[in-house]
């Protein structure tokens, strides 16, 4: 049975835990101005009794006092709570949230994957029981808003799978991709890796630096091909790589696709806009021309260009979307419309900082 979730004009609550990372500020930035939602409370796990802009000055105008984890005390303020914690935290804060009836959605990796084997080679973490993996609905916006409307808790989709899946989508459910031979060659700015500083994103090893990383071993390529095994049931394992890019914000997916016809650049292009004409955050480019990362910069955009290769038979597709944003807490948000059946777009449609 379906339940209106939302009640009119009031806001409904939400809580964070993981709000002082970068994807909970970013969540915080959003709330801040949402129409329909209000921050009832954030949360850490090692700096209760902190105001939240004693360690983020950006924040110095906002008095958030930070709490301690209880799923109990969170349950009784918030309507939705945003996990926007490491992998590992999810998988025993998710269920502990279901039982108390708190709608999840969760930035990290722990309920994309529905095989829990398949999340234990690839996280290398115990995996979530697999009620919660069956109830949650892996949130990809633009395709899954159907079931997102109705959800209880979601999976936020990764940060390279969004773009990737985003930039595949048209070609794989439209049958136009043969689903082999497919190459995703992805790159990210550092904020991808989160607040914490390590030894491979410190500033002396990433400025004028361009790296490789995770190969044939990133999280992301199992959650990649799940979801397109859902849209087309030939498709084979993709090439996929990522790089480190010396810059803030931003991911960048580069795809090379073997198509099943011969076509023309104008042809994708008006498939492209014909698949995403009903859905504001996807922009497709007009012919030759491709997007960059700074274009879509602290908005909740992807950005697709595409062109045909006579010569091979392959489409060249170029992704871009900010990893914090349409990759992280901007999607989060989005979902959040579409579960408490609000404008999908509510909070979210600002134009990106630019230059
Ligand atoms: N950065 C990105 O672009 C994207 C990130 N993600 C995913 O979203 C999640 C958050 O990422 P991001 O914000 O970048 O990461 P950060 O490392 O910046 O933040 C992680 C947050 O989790 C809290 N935390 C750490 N340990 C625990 C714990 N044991 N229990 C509860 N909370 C804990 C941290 O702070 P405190 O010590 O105060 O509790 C901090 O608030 C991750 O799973 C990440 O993989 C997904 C898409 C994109
Ligand atoms: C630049 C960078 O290091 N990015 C991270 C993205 C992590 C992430 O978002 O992880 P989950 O989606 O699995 O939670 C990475 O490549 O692992």
């Amino acid at each position: 049975m379906s339940v209106n979730f939302w009640i009119g004009d009031d806001y409904l609550k939400v809580s964070i835990v993981g709000a002082t990372g970068y994807g909970g500020l970013e969540l915080i930035r959003l709330l801040q101005n949402h129409p329909h939602l209000e921050i009832a409370s954030l949360h850490t796990s090692s700096r209760f009794g902190r105001q939240i802009h004693e360690d983020s000055p950006h924040l110095l105008h906002m008095e958030y006092t930070l709490e301690e984890i209880v799923p109990e005390d969170i349950a009784k303020k918030a309507d939705i709570v945003f996990l926007a914690t490491p992998s590992g935290i999810s998988v025993q804060l998710a269920p502990e949230f279901f039982k108390l009836g708190v709608k999840v959605i969760d930035l990290s990796g722990d309920l994309r994957l529905k095989n829990p084997g398949n999340y234990e080679r690839w996280y290398k973490h115990s995996a979530a029981p697999s009620e919660i993996l069956q109830e949650a609905v892996y949130g990809l916006s633009e395709w899954n808003a159907s079931r997102i409307k109705h959800a209880k808790i979601i999976a936020n989709p990764g940060c390279y799978p969004t773009a990737t899946l985003l930039g595949l989508a048209p070609l794989y459910t439209e049958k136009w991709a043969t689903g082999k031979d497919v190459i995703v060659d992805a790159k990210s700015g550092v904020s991808g890796a989160g607040k914490s500083p390590s030894a491979g994103t410190h500033y002396s090893e990433i400025n004028e630096n361009f790296k490789i990383y995770k190969v044939h071993t990133h999280q992301h390529i199992p959650e990649i091909e799940q979801q397109l095994g859902l849209w087309n049931e030939e498709s084979q394992p993709i090439s996929f790589s990522t790089h480190l890019v010396p810059m803030t914000r931003g991911i960048m997916a580069t795809m090379y696709v073997k198509l099943h016809r011969h076509t023309s650049t104008e042809e994708l292009i008006d498939l492209y806009n014909t698949v995403y004409e009903n859905h504001p955050f996807v922009r497709v480019q007009p012919m030759d021309a491709f997007p960059c990362t700074k274009q879509v910069f602290g908005s909740n955009f992807c950005d697709i260009g595409i062109a045909f290769d006579e010569r091979t038979n392959k489409a060249t597709i170029v992704s871009v979307i900010d990893n914090l944003m349409k990759g992280a807490a901007g999607q989060a948000v989005q979902n959040a419309n579409i579960m408490l059946g609000a404008e999908e777009s509510a909070g979210l449609l600002n134009i990106p900082l630019y230059p």
